[in-house]
């Protein structure tokens, strides 16, 4: 097992706050953090000097491979978007494009910090071969909508994706299973995905609530609200990654409370749509489970999980109008300890801690705006840019080095995905 050396860092401690120490790495694990005895030899050592070492951000909701369609359709109302243009375009996708796709988002999402994210598409087992040679984390879900003909293919394909992925690649690939919204998927349909849940043990990656619309559409058909519909049918008991939840009642927010559901909030995305805001510190207030995402780089329109921070951040605030609200600390924490727990990896990454997966990002902070350091947890919040990035790290293994990717050969894939995203739409 190789063993590495991060030497001489500043690093956003577990406990809190940002230290200066070392980050000593045992194969896919961190061993010590702090202060590194002589007594570890390390294959390799990193100079950390000038730069912060913080958990990786995990982006607990996106569709790689939709990066494809990046700048294709904008300025668009969600379900006219999706409709008009999402929809044909996808209906034209190979496996090859999906492979393709998936590495332009995960080379964004590497050279941007992110080292683990949550996924929702189809041609998953293209995802996986991605993720599997890119050494990204991920947790996969085929996304399903509950209507025929494809309504029962797209089960057997979950199922298959679940015996064939789940805890492959050394642990890095988790699968869901992933029924598309309630707008696509019938309560019936949501049963037999709950059905399959207990089955397997797999847990649900949904989106919810995302637009008024979706809200008073499923009031006039059930006569409930989007959440209280899922908690009817079930599906809130296998365990639920809520993309959005953007227009939830009090009363929805005790329903999920209750039921554990974690929330993949999406600034950059809720605001492009104009789907609405989020009530992110009333469910913080709850005590749930929030993590922040990109959604697709359809919707966005870049997989850069600083900045969605940043947007927490601002959103917030402007929305209640308290300069308070999601302050620095917790909008950085939503990215990391938040996301892992949201994504049901809480336990493994999202800390810099002895025991956690070795997925480290290390800033540069040569920049000028990352002067003068008052205060790092402010600059990493507010100044920091994807493009700060040096060293990324997943699972003890080196993914990009000195702003180098290094399992990824960049130019081929610019040619790929530059090809197939305007073949695509042609
Ligand atoms: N409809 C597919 C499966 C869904 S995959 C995930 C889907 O989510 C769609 N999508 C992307 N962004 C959003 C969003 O913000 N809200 C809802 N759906 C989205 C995306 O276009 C893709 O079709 C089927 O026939 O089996
Ligand atoms: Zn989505």
């Amino acid at each position: 097992m190789t063993k590495l050396l991060v030497r001489n860092i500043e690093y956003l401690a577990d406990q809190g706050g940002v230290r200066q120490g070392d980050i000593a790495i045992d194969g896919a694990t961190i061993a010590q953090i702090g202060a590194v005895g002589a007594d570890w030899r390390p294959d390799q050592t990193i100079d950390g000097t000038g730069k912060l070492a913080i958990p990786g951000l995990i982006n607990t909701h996106t569709h790689a491979a939709m990066s494809l369609f990046r700048s294709y359709a904008d300025d668009m109302l969600l379900m006219d978007w999706l409709k008009t243009r999402i929809w044909p375009a996808e209906a034209k996708l190979t496996a090859g494009d999906v492979y393709w796709g998936s590495q332009l988002a995960i080379a964004e999402m590497i050279k941007s910090g992110t080292t683990t994210f949550a996924d929702m598409y189809f041609f998953m087992s293209e995802v996986a071969k991605a993720v599997t040679e890119t050494g990204i984390r991920a947790v996969l879900a085929r996304g399903m909508a509950g209507v025929a003909p494809t309504a029962q293919q797209a089960l057997a394909e979950s199922e298959a994706l679940f015996e064939e992925f789940h805890g492959s690649a050394d642990g890095r690939i988790t699968v869901m299973l992933g029924p598309h919204a309630p707008y696509t998927c019938p309560p019936d349909f949501l049963t037999k995905v709950v059905a399959l849940a207990r089955k397997l043990g797999a847990e649900i990656h949904i989106h919810l609530a995302e637009t008024a619309g979706e809200v008073a559409e499923c009031q006039t058909a059930y006569g409930k609200s989007p959440i209280a519909l899922m908690d009817e049918v079930g599906l809130l008991d296998c365990g639920v990654l809520a993309a959005h939840c953007v227009h939830v009642s009090p009363e929805d927010i005790r329903i999920m409370k209750n039921k554990q559901v974690r929330i993949a909030h999406n600034p950059g995305s809720n605001m492009k749509l104009a789907s609405g805001i989020a009530p992110v510190p009333q469910m913080l207030e709850a005590g749930l489970t929030v993590g922040l995402g990109t959604d697709s780089a359809a919707s966005n329109n870049n997989l850069d999980m600083l900045e969605e921070i940043r947007l927490t951040a601002l959103l917030h605030k402007m929305h209640s109008n308290d300069p308070l609200a999601i302050p620095a600390g917790t909008a950085v924490e939503l990215a990391t300890t938040g996301g892992a727990e949201a994504i049901g990896l809480g336990k493994i990454t999202g800390k810099l801690a002895p025991g956690y997966k070795a997925d480290i990002v290390l800033l540069d902070m040569s920049g000028l705006h990352w002067y003068p350091r008052h205060d790092r947890l402010s600059l990493l919040a507010y100044s920091a840019a994807g493009s700060d990035v040096h060293t990324v790290i997943v699972n003890g293994r080196i993914v990009l080095e000195n702003k180098q990717l290094k399992t990824i050969d960049e130019e081929r894939l610019i040619y790929e995905a530059n090809t197939r995203g305007l073949r695509l739409v042609r």
